[in-house]
């Protein structure tokens, strides 16, 4: 494997799009051997592209014949980690709490649910998904238990810094956070912010745009 550090980002994140193409031809398609070409024929990624990123953490595939597609899919797997379980929590059960909590997709990408948490008092004991929603006052004790690794943030944002801090506090080191603001961590914490709000207004800028083209006749 290449120097980790020389890795570039975009190829970190095309990683996950290969090993869910995998996990499809493997267990939806029964398909055994895939090529470079439609690997990434089915995810838009010219193939020299996929050759590249996966050169980059060693030699996989036969040139002329392709890729076994249960290897890939394991060692894609492996690369990521997510043939390891990741025990995690979420904090914030309403709406967009529960559609992720309801969302069993996750699961397949080594990622195990073992706390929801709020801090409304009505909501707690109520099941989501199948998970008791319970006080954020018993994050640390939820933590240290199941050695959570990995935190959700779907509160409002007024309330995200706070709830970073309670995580990091507790022994949480990597945060997906859903709430439209930046978090201020240490350098030891790793943050991926889903900012919804932003491919929405993305696409309505081309809407736009395109609108106004077409009202000038151009
Ligand atoms: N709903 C969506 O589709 C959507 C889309 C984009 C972004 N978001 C963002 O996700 C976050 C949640 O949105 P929502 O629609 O689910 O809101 P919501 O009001 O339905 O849910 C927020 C939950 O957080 C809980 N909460 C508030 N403060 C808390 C605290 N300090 N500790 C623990 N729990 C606390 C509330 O009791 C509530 O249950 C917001 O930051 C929002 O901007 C939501």
């Amino acid at each position: 494997m290449k120097d980790r550090e020389s890795i570039p980002k975009a190829t970190i994140e095309r990683l996950p799009l290969y090993y869910r193409c995998l996990d499809k031809l493997a267990n939806f398609e029964d398909v055994d051997v895939v090529s470079s070409k439609d690997l990434g024929g089915r995810l838009g990624i010219p193939p020299t592209q996929v050759r590249k990123d996966l050169s980059y953490y060693g030699e996989f595939g036969r040139r002329g014949v392709g890729y076994d597609v249960f290897d890939l899919k394991r060692s894609v797997g492996r690369i990521l980690g997510v043939d390891e379980v990741w025990t995690t929590i979420l904090v914030g059960a309403g709406n967009l709490g529960r559609a992720l909590v309801d969302y069993k997709g996750f699961e397949k990408m080594g990622m195990k649910l073992v706390g929801v948490m709020d801090a409304d008092l009505s909501k707690i004991g109520n099941k989501i998904g199948g998970v008791e929603v319970q006080s954020i006052k018993k994050m640390d004790e939820i933590v240290s238990e199941n050695d959570a690794k990995l935190g959700i943030i779907t509160v409002p944002t007024d309330a995200a810094q706070e709830v970073a801090d309670e995580m990091i506090e507790s022994g949480i080191k990597a945060i997906w956070n859903f709430a439209p603001t930046r978090l201020h961590v240490p350098e030891d914490v790793t943050v991926r912010n889903e900012d919804l709000a932003i491919g929405i207004v993305s696409l309505i800028y081309h809407l736009s745009w395109k609108k106004r083209d077409e009202e000038e006749g151009k």
